[in-house]
């Protein structure tokens, strides 16, 4: 796949302090991409230079073949943004707000109602257009924001966290959107959010800790790399069981009325654990979950107040 967002030798530096420290990855085009990291790590950081907000001190950052520091307005161009704080002017309509966007970016008149109605089907608002932003809930006027972020028909979409704030069930909701601009629209998402399960989702992750890239790989492999299964086994003979393990070398944490076993081969410990299965009372194998692979590679969890 070809990369859409290409970051090279990244450096930025505010006075003497590097915040971030010479960061290469990239971005491949229609693929869902979450930049992770604990507080103060270097994300808006990032995302802001990539967004032409910021100057960087070092390195290259393309977006779609065009440099964030001398082609400025070319990647505006080929980018939207949905910051956290919302934007939105809550005195005027849905349509008026996509309207003055559409004036921001000098789309021609008779593209704009096309373009309104075009995005606001996509986050399924079409009805609503004439509705006051002050009076929508939180999920809807984020719905919004990402729809006004498509006006201009970016190819790469910046959400910070997108979903931050709201209830589960309208944060499914979101990704919906998130997942259907990638699949039918093959538009390249870049977002934040400390929500693991939804980083779990994306096509790829980078962790970005102190300044550096400590990791950049498939949800799949970072799980594989830095997770273990783990077996929770209560037994009536707990002597017998840690002669057991013992015997077969399987490493295990002895805890109030359990056993806590690593399960890396689950079809090898089952085996070990059938010869003996009279006294065995309960199994249960827990998967690695993806916040233990966040804390395996910073050692903190993603937010300080976690
Ligand atoms: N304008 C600035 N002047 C000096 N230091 C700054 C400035 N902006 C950010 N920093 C520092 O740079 C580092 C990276 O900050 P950045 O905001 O990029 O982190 P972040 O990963 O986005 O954190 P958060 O999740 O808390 O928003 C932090 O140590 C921060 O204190």
């Amino acid at each position: 796949m070809k990369p859409i967002i290409e970051v090279r030798n990244f450096t930025k530096k505010y006075g003497n302090f590097i915040a971030v420290d010479d960061i290469s990855f990239t971005v491949d085009e229609g693929s869902v991409f979450a930049f992770l990291g604990p507080n103060g790590a270097g994300k808006s950081t990032t995302i802001n230079t990539l967004c032409t907000i910021f100057e960087k001190t070092s390195g290259t950052l393309l977006i779609d073949g065009k440099d964030v520091t001398t082609q400025k307005n070319d990647v505006r161009a080929s980018i939207g943004v949905v910051f956290q704080d919302s934007t939105l002017d809550a005195k005027m309509t849905i349509e008026e707000n996509l309207k003055m966007h559409c004036v921001f970016y000098n789309i021609p008149k008779k593209e704009v109602e096309e373009r309104i109605q075009f995005v606001l089907t996509l986050v399924d608002l079409l009805k609503e257009r004439k509705k006051l932003v002050g009076a929508l809930s939180g999920g809807m006027k984020r719905r919004v924001e990402i729809a006004r972020g498509l006006i201009h028909y970016p190819k790469v979409l910046f959400l910070d966290e997108p979903t931050t704030g709201l209830d589960p069930q309208t944060r499914a909701h979101i990704w919906e959107y998130i997942l259907r601009l990638q699949k039918e629209r093959n538009i390249t998402i870049f977002l934040t959010t400390h929500y693991m399960e939804e980083a779990e989702i994306c096509n790829k992750i980078a962790v970005i800790d102190g300044g550096k890239i400590v990791a950049h790989d498939t949800p799949y492999a970072l799980k594989k790399k830095f997770t273990k299964d783990k077996a929770y086994i209560s037994t009536s003979n707990e002597y017998e069981l840690e002669q057991l393990l013992e015997k077969y070398q399987l490493e295990y944490v002895k805890k109030k009325g359990y056993y806590k076993v690593d399960a890396e081969n689950t079809n090898h410990l089952l085996q070990v654990l059938s010869l003996q299965k009279e006294a065995i009372t309960d199994i249960e194998i827990k998967k690695g979950t993806f916040n233990d692979v966040f804390i395996e590679i910073t050692g903190k969890t993603i937010r300080e107040d976690a």
